[in-house]
């Protein structure tokens, strides 16, 4: 079951070719090239779909292949996804945290005689990081990403599960508008619960660079809900969500196609 593992890599990188514009202007900055986040997107897709799918095996006994013939229950859908979603983390965390510091330096235009900015490029981004900080400096963040994710890849699937089921006769393939479909309001859910701690991830990860630097993941929750309202937990919803749609569709067509064509 390896298979799972290279369709995620491939359906996440051509996901995140349609939401490269979103996630520029999410932080109003140029996030320049996109062969960075491909390829990190693509390692941490590939071990979201493979685990996930690896865990659904061990938990069901069933292939991706007999799946539609013996659906999986829902406790063991979201069991899985939690399962995915976890582990994913800790792949994206470092590459989330470059990504972050990058978009939020560039300014949206450089005025003359500014100081140059910081950080050079993504490689540039790393081994700064890693020179000031040491290896645990690439994880900062790290807890609040994984709060994150375990729950929200949990939701995703389920939501994308019972979509497909939804419109899909018993014990067949969901068509490809449906497959479309079900992603992309399966993104669009998962950000939705996921927006808060985003917020959160976000500030913890550019704390100890230019904001003040919080004294954990709570600290910095009650003290940006005191200073800002709790609209501070909504922050990029909208964003999130556009981007969510076409970027999650994507993924999941090209996922099930490369699957299906593999046999
Ligand atoms: C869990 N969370 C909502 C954060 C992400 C869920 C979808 C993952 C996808 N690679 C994307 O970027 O949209």
């Amino acid at each position: 079951p390896a298979e799972e593992f290279v369709a995620g890599w491939i359906s996440g990188a051509l996901g995140l070719v349609l939401g490269h514009p979103f996630d520029t202007v999410k932080l109003l900055g140029f996030f320049k090239g996109m062969s960075f986040p491909i390829a990190s997107i693509a390692v941490v897709n590939s071990v979201l779909f493979g685990v996930y799918s690896n865990a659904l095996l061990v938990l069901t006994a069933t292939s991706h292949q007999e799946r539609r013939a013996q659906p999986p229950s829902y406790t063991h859908v979201f069991i899985a996804g939690c399962t995915g979603g976890f582990l994913q983390a800790y792949c994206l965390a470092p590459f989330d945290l470059i990504k972050v510091r990058l978009q939020n330096q560039t300014e949206p235009r450089a005025k003359p005689g500014s100081r140059p900015p910081q950080y050079r490029g993504p490689v540039h981004c790393a081994a700064s990081i890693f020179q000031a900080e040491g290896p645990r400096g690439l994880f900062r963040g790290a807890w609040a990403l994984t709060l994150r994710d375990t729950p929200t890849l949990g939701i995703y699937f389920v939501t994308y599960e019972w979509l497909c089921r939804q419109f899909t006769l018993d014990g067949q393939t969901p068509s490809s508008g449906t497959v479309l479909v079900a992603g992309g309001f399966a993104g669009i859910t998962s950000w939705v619960a996921a927006t808060p701690l985003d917020v959160i991830k976000s500030r913890m990860q550019m704390a100890g660079l230019k904001q003040r630097a919080y004294g954990g993941l709570l600290d910095c929750m009650v003290s940006s809900a005191r200073q800002e309202g709790l609209g501070v937990f909504f922050r990029g919803l909208t964003i999130n969500s556009a981007r969510a749609f076409p970027v999650n569709a994507v993924t999941f067509l090209s996922y099930e196609h490369l699957l299906l064509s593999w046999g």
